[in-house]
């Protein structure tokens, strides 16, 4: 069939398409399947390697009320953070250049809508976190209140097979004028891109983990 010689450029620009109307749209935007299965293997390998060499930093200790009230203490998200250059990250890093290239082309694209608001012209390095079950968690906060430069987050999920009913884990956002309590739930599922705007529009937490879960996160600078 003729779409099958499609090349990554039709691609790409596909998806910046899909970027460009839905961050118009709801300031939030997902792509699934955004590496495929073997390149999205081959990053989880590299993070799962990543933390059986104990490269993630102790997450931050938070204390919350468990089922019973009793107040207890659990090891919040782990974080490390990766350049992509490092030899052992080759394919955390063609992450990176995979999603840079969707944002960077989007931006440039004609009738970006609200992107085009931003001349994007860098990004942090790639944090690669896990929050390593038994009730981690994420209070609800905005990555960027202040105006720190960051307009967009850009979440990698690595998570196969999640069951949110079984494992938590849920990423609520609370976009800012949505009608009513409509909240955006977001499965962190495995291969899964998630993009929306890093300030006061979209407030947003991570909800308990009852499995290991891991995710990449990239801030773009405007
Ligand atoms: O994993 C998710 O689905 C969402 N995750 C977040 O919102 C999030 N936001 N800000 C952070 C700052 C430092 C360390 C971890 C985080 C973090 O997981
Ligand atoms: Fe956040």
């Amino acid at each position: 069939p003729p779409f099958l010689h499609k090349n990554n450029e039709d691609v790409i620009e596909e998806m910046c398409r899909n970027v460009i109307r839905d961050m118009d749209s709801y300031g939030v935007c997902v792509i699934d399947n955004f590496l495929g299965e073997e390149r999205g293997n081959a990053v989880l390998n590299e993070v799962l390697e990543m933390y059986t060499k104990g490269i993630f930093k102790d997450g931050q200790l938070v204390s919350s009320r468990g089922r019973q009230g009793d107040l207890k203490t659990i090891r919040g998200d782990q974080i490390a953070w990766i350049d992509g250059r490092e030899k052992t990250c080759k394919n955390i890093g063609l992450l990176i250049s995979q999603v840079d290239a969707v944002l960077m082309r989007a931006n440039k694209m004609p009738n970006n809508g609200k992107l085009g608001q931003y001349t994007i012209d860098g990004r942090t390095k790639a944090m690669v976190a896990c929050y390593p079950g038994s009730g981690s968690h994420y209070v609800k906060h905005v990555d960027n209140p202040n105006r720190d430069g960051r307009c967009i987050t850009a979440i990698y999920y690595l998570n196969v097979h999640w069951d949110v009913k079984l494992s938590g884990g849920l990423l609520r956002i609370f976009p800012e004028g949505w009608r009513g309590d409509k909240v955006a739930d977001i499965e962190p599922h495995f291969d899964r891109l998630l993009f929306f705007w890093s300030d006061r529009r979209n407030p947003h937490e991570v909800q308990p983990a009852y499995q290991t879960r891991y995710a990449i996160t990239l801030w773009y600078f405007d």
